[in-house]
C-alpha cells in the first residue's frame, strides 16, 4: 500500500486549492517599464516617470538591469540642494534588483515576498528579455479581494490622529514627514476659512506630486502652493469596495476618511487598501496551511492505521481494481490461500475458485454486488496446494468522490474449523459419542417422519424397546470398559440385522430402540424380533471374556397399537417387561392376540417352505366365460395348499405370509409352470382356444429375473404368449410406476396379455390406464356382489364398463353367482363372467371333464 506524498510536496497543491486558480507572473505584470541609465540626473528619471505615470524607473547599465528608481526614492531628494536634482540615479537608486521568471506561478511570488523583503521584483521571460515590473500590490489585487473588500468598512483601516499640515507649511518638512511617517501622501489644511470655498478646506499632497516637483526642480515653497484640491472623501461606513470604485473613478490613489463626528479623520490611500487585504490574505493563507497539515497529519495517521490494521489482521484482504485485477492483498491472505502478493497481483480472483460452486452462484453474487454495492457469502475456495476449504467471503464496491466504481474489497476468513465445530455439535446433540448411533432426541424426530410416512401411505410400522439382560451384572463385575465395547458391539449386530432405512438409536444405558418401516404386518416385525434376539444372543469376545447376553424385547404396531410416537415408545416399554416376565431372551408384541397370531404364522411359516418339495401345492382352475355368446374364453389358475394337518389352507391364509417371507417367488415359478403344463395337455388334446390366467404377487413382480422367469417357462413348456394372461393389481403397478412401465413393456414384448386384477378397489388411478399396456380390467367381486340389488354398485360397474370399452379394453365381471348379476352385466354390455354361477374353482381334471361335458 503507497503512501501519499509528503506535506511539502503536496503543500503548493493545496495552496492553489485554498486561493484559487494559480495565474503565471507573465499575466498579471504591466506591460510598461521605463528604463535610464545609470548616469540619468534625478530630475530626469522624475520627468519621465511623471510624463508617463509610472511609479517607478530600472536603471540598465550594459544591457543589464542593475538598480531601480521609485517615486518613493523621490522623497529622498533632498529639494533644498540644487544639486540634488542632477544627482546621477547610480547614487540614488535601490540595488541590486531581483528578477523573477514570467512564468513563476503567483503563490510562489506571494511566499517569496515574504521570504526575501523587497518591494519590486523585475519579471523577465524565456529569454531574459525584461518584461516590467510586480510589485506586493500587483500580486495583492491579483488573489481575488473582491469579498474582502466587500465584507470590510473603512473604519476597519483608520489609525485616527490626523496631522494634516498647514498650508503655509514648506515643502523639505511634507517630504520629511511622508519619508518619516512612511507614508505616501500629506494632507493640507487650508484654515476654517477655506472651508467654504469651492476648493475646500483639504487638500493632499503625494508622493507622485513629489516626483513632479523633482522634475521641475522646485526648490523650495509652500505645500498649499502644490497640494490638489478639493481632497475626495469617504465615510468610515462605507466598504472598501466602494472607497476602491472611487479611486479608479476618480483616477486618484487617496481619500480623506470623514468620521461620524463629520470631521477629517484620516486619509487612506490605495496602498493601505492593499496592505490590509494582504494581511488579511496572508492570515488567510496561514490557516489554509495549517489546516492542511493538520488534515494531511490526520490522514497520514489515519492512513497508518488502518495499514496496520490491516496487515495484522487476521481476515484475508484482497484489493483488486474495477476490472476485478488484483492490486494488493494482506499477509493474511498469504496465510489463508498459500498465494504471495507477487503471485497473485495483476491475476483475477478466480484464480481461487475450487469448482464447487456453479457459474449460477458466481453470476447471482456479481448480480447483487452490482446492484448492493456488496454481497456476503460462504464459498469453497482452493488453496495454492490444491486443498479446499469454506469461506466466509465479504466483498464491497468502493466508489470515488465522483461515483466511479474504482476497486472491490474482499474480506474473508477460513471458517473450516466452525464448519467442523458445527458438525462436532450436530452430532453431540444428536449421536451417541459411543455407539455412533442416533440418540434419543434424533430417534424421536425420525419417529415423527415415519409415522407421517406411514400415516400417508397407509403402511404399517413398528417400534422395538430393545434391553439387554442382566448388563449391569457385566459393567459391575469387568469395569464399565468392557460393558461399553459390548455395547459398541451389540449396536453393530442390531445395525447388521436391519434394513437400511430402519432406524436403530441408543437410549441410554442397555437400552435400544428400533423403528422398522413398510411393514406387511406384524408379522414381519415379530420375524425381525426374532432375528435379532438370536444375533443378540451369540457370544461376544471381549479381550479373554466370552459374554453371553440375552434380550428383551418389546414391540408395539402402528397404527395398531397407537397412532402417536409417545405411546408406540411407552407401549414397546410395556411389551419389553412382559418379555422379561416371561422368562427374557425372547419378544413380545405390545397386543397379545398378535402373539398367539405369531406363533401361529411361526408355525405357518415353517410348514409353507416344507409346501413345495412335498407336493402339497396343487392348483385349481375357474371358467371365463363371454357374456351374450356364451362359450369359454380362458380359465383362472387359483393355487390351494394341501396342508398334512390343517387340509386345504385359501391363498388368501398363506400368500401374504409367502410374500412377508420371499417365499412367492419360487412357489410363483411353479405356478406359472404348472399351469402352462395343464394348457399343453389342453392343446395336445386338440380342444378350442383357451386363455390361461396366472396370478401374479408384488413381490414376485418386483423380482429382477421375473420376466426372463416368464420367458423360459413359456419356452420350455412350448406356451404360445398369446395364451396367457398375467393378472397384476393396481397397487403393484403404482410403486415405481416407471419401473412398472419397463417391466410392463419387457412382458408385452414377450407376447403376453396383461390384466388388472381387484380393479376398483385399489389406487384407480385412472392416469395408469392411459399409461401402462394393459388388454384386461377384472372388476372385482365387491362390486357385482350387489349389482342388481343395489343401483349404486350397477352404476360403479357400468362405470367401470364404459371406461374399459372406451380405452379399447376387455371387461371381466369377478364373483357372478346368479343369473340376475349375469342380466344386469349383459345389458351393461360386459364382456367376460367369471364365478360361482358357472363353476366353483376345480382341480385341473375336473375342469376339464366340466368343460368338454358342457362344450
Ligand atoms: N365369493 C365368491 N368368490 C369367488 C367367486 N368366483 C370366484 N371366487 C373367488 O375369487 C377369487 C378370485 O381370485 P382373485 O381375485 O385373483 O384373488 C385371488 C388371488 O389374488 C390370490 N391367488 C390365488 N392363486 C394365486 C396364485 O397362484 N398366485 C398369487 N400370487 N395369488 C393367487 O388369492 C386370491 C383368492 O383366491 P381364491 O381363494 O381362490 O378365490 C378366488 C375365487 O375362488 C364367486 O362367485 N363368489
Amino acid at each position: 500500500m503507497n503512501l501519499p506524498r509528503t506535506p511539502g510536496a503536496l503543500c503548493e497543491e493545496i495552496l492553489s486549492i485554498a486561493l484559487g486558480d494559480d495565474v503565471c507572473i507573465g499575466e498579471i505584470v504591466s506591460p510598461v517599464v521605463l528604463e535610464c541609465g545609470p548616469e540619468r540626473p534625478v530630475h530626469e528619471a522624475a520627468a519621465l516617470m511623471s510624463e508617463r505615470r509610472v511609479s517607478s524607473v530600472i536603471v540598465v547599465e550594459g544591457g543589464e538591469a542593475v538598480g531601480i528608481w521609485t517615486e518613493r526614492d523621490a522623497l529622498a531628494v533632498d529639494m533644498s540642494d540644487p544639486a540634488a536634482f542632477t544627482r546621477p540615479l547610480r547614487e540614488v537608486m535601490s540595488a541590486p534588483l531581483r528578477t523573477v521568471p514570467a512564468s513563476f506561478r503567483l503563490h510562489d511570488l506571494t511566499v517569496r515576498f515574504r521570504e526575501e523583503h523587497v518591494r519590486h521584483y523585475l519579471v523577465v521571460d524565456d529569454d531574459g528579455r525584461r518584461m516590467g515590473v510586480v510589485s506586493q500590490s500587483d500580486v495583492v489585487l491579483n488573489q481575488g479581494i473582491e469579498h474582502y473588500l466587500k465584507l470590510r468598512k473603512v473604519d476597519s483601516l483608520v489609525k485616527g490622529g490626523l496631522h494634516a499640515m498647514p498650508a503655509a507649511a514648506r515643502l523639505p518638512e511634507a517630504t520629511a514627514r511622508m519619508r518619516e511617517s512612511g507614508a505616501d501622501a500629506v494632507v493640507v489644511d487650508f484654515g476654517h476659512e477655506a472651508e467654504a470655498s469651492a476648493s475646500g478646506r483639504y487638500g493632499i499632497l503625494t508622493e507622485r506630486d513629489i516626483t513632479r516637483l523633482v522634475a521641475q526642480r522646485v526648490a523650495c515653497g509652500e505645500v498649499g502652493d502644490f497640494a490638489s484640491r478639493p481632497l475626495i472623501a469617504c465615510t468610515e461606513q462605507d466598504s472598501l469596495y466602494r472607497v476602491r470604485a472611487l479611486l479608479a473613478e476618480r483616477h486618484i490613489r487617496h481619500v480623506g476618511v470623514i468620521g461620524a463626528d463629520g470631521e477629517l479623520c484620516d486619509l487612506i490611500s490605495f496602498k493601505d487598501i492593499l496592505s490590509g487585504m494582504e494581511l488579511a490574505y496572508v492570515h488567510e493563507l496561514q490557516h489554509a496551511l495549517h489546516e492542511r497539515d493538520a488534515a494531511l497529519h490526520t490522514s497520514r495517521r489515519n492512513l497508518y492505521l488502518a495499514e496496520k490494521v490491516i496487515e495484522n489482521s487476521l481476515e484475508g484482504v484482497m484489493v483488486t481494481d474495477a476490472d476485478v485485477r488484483i492490486v494488493s492483498v494482506n499477509p493474511a491472505f498469504t496465510r489463508l490461500t498459500g498465494y504471495a502478493p507477487e503471485e497473485v497481483i495483476g491475476r483475477n480472483p478466480s484464480l481461487l475458485n475450487s469448482g464447487r460452486q456453479s457459474p449460477a452462484f458466481y453470476q447471482r453474487m456479481w448480480e447483487e454486488l452490482l446492484e448492493s454495492g456488496k454481497w456476503q457469502g460462504e464459498v469453497w475456495n482452493r488453496r495454492k496446494s490444491g486443498e479446499v476449504s469454506p469461506q466466509l467471503l465479504h466483498i464491497t464496491a468502493i466508489h470515488d468522490e465522483d461515483g466511479a466504481l474504482t476497486h472491490y474489497a474482499a474480506l474473508f476468513t477460513d471458517i473450516s474449523r466452525l464448519k467442523e465445530n458445527e458438525a462436532r455439535i450436530r452430532d453431540l446433540a444428536y449421536y451417541d459419542p459411543l455407539t455412533g448411533l442416533p440418540n434419543r432426541r434424533l430417534l424421536e424426530d425420525r419417529l415423527q417422519v415415519e409415522l407421517a410416512h406411514a400415516a400417508r401411505m397407509r403402511s404399517r410400522l413398528a417400534v422395538m424397546f430393545v434391553d439387554l439382560d442382566r448388563f449391569k451384572r457385566i459393567n459391575d463385575s469387568l469395569g464399565h470398559g468392557i460393558g461399553d465395547r459390548l455395547l459398541v458391539e451389540i449396536a453393530s449386530r442390531l445395525r447388521a440385522c436391519l434394513r437400511e432405512d430402519d432406524t436403530v438409536a441408543r437410549m441410554g444405558g442397555d437400552e435400544f430402540l428400533v423403528i422398522l418401516n413398510n411393514l406387511a404386518g406384524p408379522d414381519e416385525a415379530a420375524m425381525t424380533a426374532r432375528r435379532l434376539v438370536a444375533a443378540l444372543r451369540r457370544p461376544v469376545l471381549i479381550d479373554e471374556h466370552e459374554l453371553v447376553v440375552t434380550t428383551s424385547l418389546g414391540i408395539s404396531i402402528y397404527p395398531d397399537d397407537s397412532l402417536d410416537a409417545d405411546t408406540l415408545i411407552k407401549n414397546a416399554d410395556v411389551a419389553m417387561y412382559r418379555a422379561k416376565d416371561e422368562g427374557r431372551n425372547s419378544f413380545q408384541l405390545y397386543e397379545p392376540a398378535m402373539n398367539a397370531r405369531s406363533l401361529e404364522h411361526l408355525a405357518m411359516e415353517t410348514a409353507l417352505h416344507r409346501a413345495l418339495p412335498r407336493n402339497e401345492l396343487q392348483l385349481h382352475y375357474q371358467p371365463l366365460v363371454r357374456i351374450g355368446g356364451g362359450g369359454l374364453e380362458a380359465v383362472e389358475a387359483l393355487l390351494r395348499w394341501n396342508h398334512p394337518d390343517l387340509g386345504l389352507v385359501s391363498p388368501a391364509d398363506f400368500i401374504p405370509l409367502a410374500e412377508e417371507t420371499g417365499l412367492i417367488v419360487p412357489i410363483g415359478e411353479w405356478v406359472l409352470r404348472c399351469a402352462c403344463e395343464h394348457h399343453r395337455n389342453w392343446r395336445e388334446a386338440g380342444r378350442p382356444p383357451l386363455r390361461m390366467m396366472v396370478n401374479i404377487s408384488a413381490r414376485q413382480f418386483r423380482d429382477e429375473g421375473f420376466v426372463a422367469m416368464v420367458g423360459s417357462v413359456l419356452a420350455e413348456t412350448g406356451m404360445p404368449p398369446e395364451c396367457l394372461t398375467l393378472e397384476l393389481t393396481e397397487s403393484m403397478l403404482m410403486e415405481g410406476s416407471e419401473r412398472a412401465i419397463a417391466r410392463l413393456d419387457q412382458l408385452r414384448a414377450l407376447g403376453v396379455g396383461l390384466a388388472i386384477d381387484d380393479f376398483g378397489t385399489g389406487y384407480s388411478s385412472l392416469a395408469y390406464l392411459k399409461r401402462f399396456p394393459i388388454d384386461e380390467l377384472k372388476i372385482d367381486r365387491l362390486f357385482v356382489r350387489g349389482i342388481d340389488r343395489n343401483p349404486r354398485d350397477a352404476a360403479l360397474v357400468s362405470a367401470i364398463v364404459s371406461l374399459g370399452h372406451s380405452l379399447g379394453l376387455r371387461v371381466v365381471a369377478e364373483g357372478v353367482e346368479t343369473q340376475a348379476h349375469l342380466m344386469v352385466l349383459h345389458a351393461q354390455g360386459c364382456d367376460l363372467a367369471q364365478g360361482f354361477h358357472f363353476s366353483r374353482p376345480l382341480p385341473w381334471d375336473e375342469f376339464v371333464a366340466v368343460c368338454c361335458s358342457g362344450s
